[in-house]
């Protein structure tokens, strides 16, 4: 990028839309002027036809969109969800409240109350749709998947932190379960167990999802590059008032150790091309001078470089040696510069897949956590599951797959607290002729639904350009319909109507007894933590395999888990209530929510080791 992110937008976006036409508009009144061999007009006709041009523009167009919208919708026997009556600036501020200060989904459970599950929202003359219907959310990743595609906002959002990777590799290399995997698993939760039961011995709480966020990354690094960064290597923090934390935060090797470095760039990382999310192509003002991902980058770049080069340079001395490894035993990046030797190319790979990998699970075992400090019962059924099956000794695949409670216990948190929250709240434009409407008609369950109108736009390549939209644009191209369609899996997974009427209620057993045959199994699509169709999820395997593991080994360990609120930085305000719908108000913890959700400012809890009769039995 030559120009600041503001400058660049200034440049080729905003000035040329909003002095071409004037422009045209005046080359063409010349030109009349010209032909009519008119004298001179006066000056106010001049300065009253370029103010006009923008007001007539945006009228003549807008008529134009709603007749022919209209239209097309009247063929296919489509309705207009409703749109939501409030200014674009009350729109921002209603979803920046919400993921700064409110409780996540907010605004769109709000919205929902009063307009339906599917609606609009006209954000600085961009449409979106929203929704939390399964029947679309269907539609969009699974039945008319070739109809959407993830639009080229995400990419204008997300290439500074994550540059171009696509995660296009081959599934099979994913959801084979491999016994290396679980040998990986053992040395790092072990590690990861050692120190917390360290720390708590000395009375001092720990935050859990500081540790586990360690635990997957050391696991994630060691599958994915086949050398772990031993990120626990930095230590565990200490809560923010203690005297260890305070005196020694410059210099504490935890804060310094480059695995923290790297976890906090990444991290902040995500949070700026998050916010990025609803100010469009204009996220450029609010970075005017600096792109703030691409200082994160190159953070996130120190620390991998080295481990990328170390492998480029094992591949040379494989090819020098003629000694290849079969591809099931290879580590993903061997997997990759089989391809490409491209250092940008894998880099970018490598990212988008630790990303994937490492802050999904962490957030599924951190919820875990949360929930088991609060329900002693769910923890009490665990264990009997865990002694009956494995007693003290290391689980296997086998043992992870057939334990059933545990697996309930997983979705029932993945179905609360979905880790991949921001991953299904993406730009996906209609690419396709509208398709009959009846595709996407109501389920019969929700009659009122209005069906998610769909029209033409143009094609994919085309929007990618800017110069070309503004073109088409600036060509009075007025049947440009974009429309991006939202979906929000956090407050799906909370709907009454298709959950039932304790959906708000934590109960793995909803996946075991008979509300599974009565609300999940006819309708699948309403628990999406995986994404589903082309694009779902390819390491969902991989994921239940680590936190079953990492689940089972914690509860071997330790018992009597609790919430340490009283060093528990963010908490919920006070005015918070419990109220119909929403888990606003019950809630312990303040959700933080960019890509993946996790709990805002960590989440600190006490645990009692159990005596080591693990142990004793491995040296048995
Ligand atoms: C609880 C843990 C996890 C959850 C909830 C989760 C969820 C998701 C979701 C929702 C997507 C779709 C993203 C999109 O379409 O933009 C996705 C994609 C993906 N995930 Fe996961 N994931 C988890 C763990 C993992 C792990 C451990 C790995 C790798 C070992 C992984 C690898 C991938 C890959 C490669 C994709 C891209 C698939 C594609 O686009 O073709 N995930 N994941």
């Amino acid at each position: 990028m030559l120009l600041a992110p503001g400058l660049e937008l200034l440049v080729e976006d905003v000035l040329p839309r909003a002095l071409g036409l004037p422009l045209l508009v005046y080359g063409i009144l010349k030109l009349a002027q010209y032909l009519l061999a008119a004298h001179d007009w006066p000056s106010w006709v001049w300065v009253a036809a370029i103010a006009a041009t923008h007001p007539v523009y945006w009228i003549i167009s807008w008529v134009y969109n709603q007749i022919h919208r209209r239209r097309e919708a009247a063929a296919r026997g489509a309705v207009f969800p409703p749109r939501v009556q409030e200014s674009s600036f009350k729109i921002v501020k209603a979803f920046s409240d919400s993921a700064l200060k409110g409780y996540t989904g907010d605004a769109v459970h709000d919205w929902s109350k009063q307009y339906g599950n599917t609606f609009l929202l006209r954000i600085f003359g961009v449409y979106r749709v929203m929704t939390t219907e399964p029947e679309h959310i269907k539609a969009i990743l699974a039945t008319q998947f070739d109809d959407f595609w993830k639009g080229p906002m995400k990419e204008d959002h997300f290439t500074s932190l994550l540059g171009s990777g696509v995660f296009n590799s081959d599934g099979d290399m994913w959801n084979k379960v491999r016994i290396s995997d679980f040998d990986v698993f053992e040395r790092h939760a072990e590690d990861t167990l050692s120190l917390l039961a360290e720390r708590l011995g000395s009375g001092v709480p720990v935050d859990f999802q500081d540790a586990v966020a360690r635990f997957t990354l050391d696991s994630a690094t060691e599958f994915l590059f086949g050398k772990a960064v031993n990120s626990l290597d930095a230590g565990l923090p200490y809560p923010a008032s203690h005297s260890k934390t305070t005196a020694t935060i410059t210099t504490n090797d935890f804060f310094n150790h480059a695995s923290t470095k790297f976890v906090t760039a990444l991290s902040e990382g995500q949070e700026v091309i998050s916010r990025r999310g609803v100010l469009g192509r204009y996220w450029r003002f609010s970075e005017f001078w600096q792109d703030k991902a691409a200082e994160h980058r190159k953070s996130v770049e120190e620390f991998v470089l080295p481990i990328l080069e170390d492998a480029l340079e094992n591949k040379k001395d494989e090819v020098v040696s003629g000694e290849v490894k079969e591809i099931g035993d290879e580590t993903f990046l061997e997997h990759l510069v089989r391809f490409t030797k491209d250092k940008k190319v894998v880099m970018d790979e490598l990212l988008n897949i630790l990303l994937a990998a490492r802050d999904t699970t962490a957030s599924l075992i951190t919820f875990s956590v949360y929930v088991l400090a609060q329900r002693p019962d769910i923890y009490t059924r665990l264990k009997e599951e865990i002694t009956e099956r494995v007693g003290n000794s290391r689980p296997t695949y086998e043992d992870t797959r057939d334990m059933k409670y545990l697996r309930a216990f997983l979705n029932e948190v993945l179905r609360l607290y979905p880790a991949a929250f921001r991953f299904q709240v993406i730009e996906l434009f209609l690419t396709a002729p509208l398709v009959q409407n009846s595709e996407l008609s109501p389920t019969t369950e929700h009659p009122k639904c209005p069906p998610l109108f769909r029209t033409k736009v143009v094609g994919k390549g085309t929007y990618h350009q800017p110069i070309n939209l503004y073109t088409l644009y600036l060509l009075g191209a007025f049947s440009i319909h974009t429309y991006s369609c939202a979906y929000s899996v956090f407050l799906m997974h909370r709907r009454e109507d298709l959950w039932g009427p304790d959906a708000l209620e934590f109960d793995p057993d909803r996946f075991l007894d008979e509300r599974l045959h009565k609300y999940l199994t006819p309708n699948p699509f309403i628990f999406l933590p995986f994404n589903a169709g082309p694009r779902i999820c390819l390491g969902q395997q991989f994921a239940y395999n680590e936190a079953s593991y990492f689940m089972i080994k914690l509860i071997q360990k330790f018992t009597d888990l609790s919430l340490a609120l009283d060093v528990q930085p963010s908490q919920p305000p006070k005015e918070w209530i419990p109220q119909p719908g929403t888990t606003k108000g019950r809630d312990k913890i303040m959700l933080k929510t960019h890509l993946t959700m996790s709990v805002r400012d960590g989440l600190w809890v006490r645990m009692k080791p159990i005596s080591s009769q693990v142990d004793q039995e491995k040296t048995m």
